[in-house]
């Protein structure tokens, strides 16, 4: 299969379109960091988005890695918390299908469910727009927080030792 993706037109200049609110890092600088625009809730509950692969992610000629888990980290977080109240990412893991070309114009959908009171099950994917190949996918686990202002304070006293 042809996994070529269309390149970004020279005078295009998307304007992004989220129904999803920006995370602290990216309002501050007033649009998505990665690019991801068109973000949106499909009639049958799905979330899509495109995204422009950024020359700047370039690992080795392609889109690196830690980037398209990022990618998968955002788009299925903000999915996950259209499902209810704020949750936060507690597994993620990524099949990398092909090389993620750089410059090309690529399609993200996610969905998930609910599993248990506080557990969602989310998955996601990105494609070429134009062949509908697939690049890579996602499937996760975000979490509920059940008091959000205890969470972050955590976050902020040194880690204890655990169990785990
Ligand atoms: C301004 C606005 C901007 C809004 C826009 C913001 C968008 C950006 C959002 C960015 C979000 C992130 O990047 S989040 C950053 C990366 N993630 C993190 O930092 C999370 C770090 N992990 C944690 O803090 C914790 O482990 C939690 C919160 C995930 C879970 O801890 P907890 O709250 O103590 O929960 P706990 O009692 O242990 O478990 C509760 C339930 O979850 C299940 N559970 C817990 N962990 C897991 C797991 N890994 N896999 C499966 N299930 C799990 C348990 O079995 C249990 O199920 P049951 O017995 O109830 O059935």
């Amino acid at each position: 299969m042809d996994m070529r993706c269309g390149d970004r037109r020279q005078d295009e200049n998307p304007v992004a379109v989220r129904e999803f609110e920006l995370c602290e890092a990216c309002e501050i600088v007033g649009s998505c960091r990665q690019g991801i625009d068109d973000l949106r809730r499909q009639a049958d509950g799905t979330v899509r988005g495109e995204i422009v692969v950024p020359s700047a992610v370039a690992g080795r000629a392609v889109a690196h890695g830690g980037w398209t888990a990022w990618v998968f980290d955002e788009l299925l977080g903000y999915t996950a918390n259209s499902l209810r109240g704020f949750s936060v990412t507690a597994e993620l893991a990524v099949k990398y299908r092909r090389p993620v070309p750089l410059g090309a114009r690529v399609v993200l959908t996610a969905s998930g469910r609910m599993d248990g009171e506080r557990r969602r099950l989310m998955r996601g994917e990105m494609r070429c727009v134009d062949t509908g190949g697939l690049l890579a996918s996602a499937e996760g686990v975000w979490i509920e927080l059940a008091d959000a202002d205890a969470h972050y304070a955590r976050a902020t006293a040194r880690p204890q030792k655990t169990s785990l």
